[in-house]
């Protein structure tokens, strides 16, 4: 997984349990909080270093903790932040990402969060909107969107890369985002012949864009500062595709 954050980008790795086709098959590495090492016929060979390294041992609200909730935090002061996991077909990453019910995954651990920091600001007032983009075969679909119609990418004039037509829509509550996901992975899975091999060939773009301001009748004594100004952040929650699919995605050159 990787993440913006004030530093730059951090990169950590999440080691998973294996699973059942994989049983049988012994861990060709050894993992430190901040190594791993890959074993080859009993030698050690090769170490890697990264920001932090999870164990199989460890949970989706352990990483979320300490790895994303730093980046919502601060996208709820205004500065945008990006969480993306990378990695090949089954390593993960929608397990991360977007859980299940007996793990949540960090976009809904993500969006609860949001929520709970609201209500402990009670001085500012907060407009959120989402939205939910999939890159599929060359092609942007809009998830929110029953319309077929295919978005356009483009640089705007501040270098700013835009996704022209993209539904937002206003939410007010974990459960409205919630349902907003439900709605676009059903039409994400509507979409797809063979929703596997979909969903491991395409990448998704859950986006929220928090705005805020101060609120006027809130401390009328205090002085006019620069917290009275609207902030607006945008945080992406990313899921890509398996890393060695990413050529049957069909993006190529910038779009890629
Ligand atoms: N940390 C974990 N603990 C337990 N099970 C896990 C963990 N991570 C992944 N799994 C399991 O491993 C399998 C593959 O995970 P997942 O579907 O998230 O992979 P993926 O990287 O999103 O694959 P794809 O690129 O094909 O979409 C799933 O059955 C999932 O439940």
């Amino acid at each position: 997984m990787a993440t913006a954050n004030d530093d730059g980008v951090k990169v950590c790795i999440r080691a998973r349990p294996l699973i059942r086709r994989e049983s049988g098959c012994q861990a060709q590495w050894e993992l430190d909080t901040q190594q791993i090492k890959l074993i080859s016929n009993k030698e050690k060979v090769k170490s890697y270093m990264f920001d932090r390294v999870y164990g199989d041992d460890e949970t989706t609200r352990d990483v979320y903790e300490e790895v994303a909730e730093p980046i919502v935090q601060s996208a709820m002061q205004g500065f945008h932040g990006t969480i993306f996991a990378y990695g090949q077909t089954s390593s993960g990453k929608t397990y991360t990402m977007l859980g299940n019910t007996n793990s949540p995954g960090i976009i809904p651990l993500a969006v609860q969060d949001i929520f709970n920091m609201i209500q402990k600001t009670p001085e500012r007032e907060f407009l959120l909107r989402a939205s939910y983009l999939e890159i599929y075969n060359e092609n942007l679909k809009d998830l929110l969107s029953t319309e077929v119609t295919t978005l356009k990418i483009k640089e705007d004039e501040f270098k700013h890369v835009r996704v022209y037509g993209l539904h937002e829509e206003m939410v007010t509550s974990p459960d409205d985002v919630m349902k907003l996901m439900a709605r676009g992975e059903k039409l994400r899975h509507m979409a797809a012949t063979n929703m596997n091999d979909r969903s491991s060939r395409s990448h998704t773009i859950f986006k929220m864009i928090i705005e805020s301001r101060e609120r006027v009748d809130f401390n009328r004594t205090r002085e006019v500062s620069d917290d009275t100004a609207v902030k607006v952040a945008q945080l992406n929650m990313v899921d890509l595709a398996g890393s060695e699919r990413a050529s049957q995605t069909g993006a190529e050159g910038q779009r890629l």
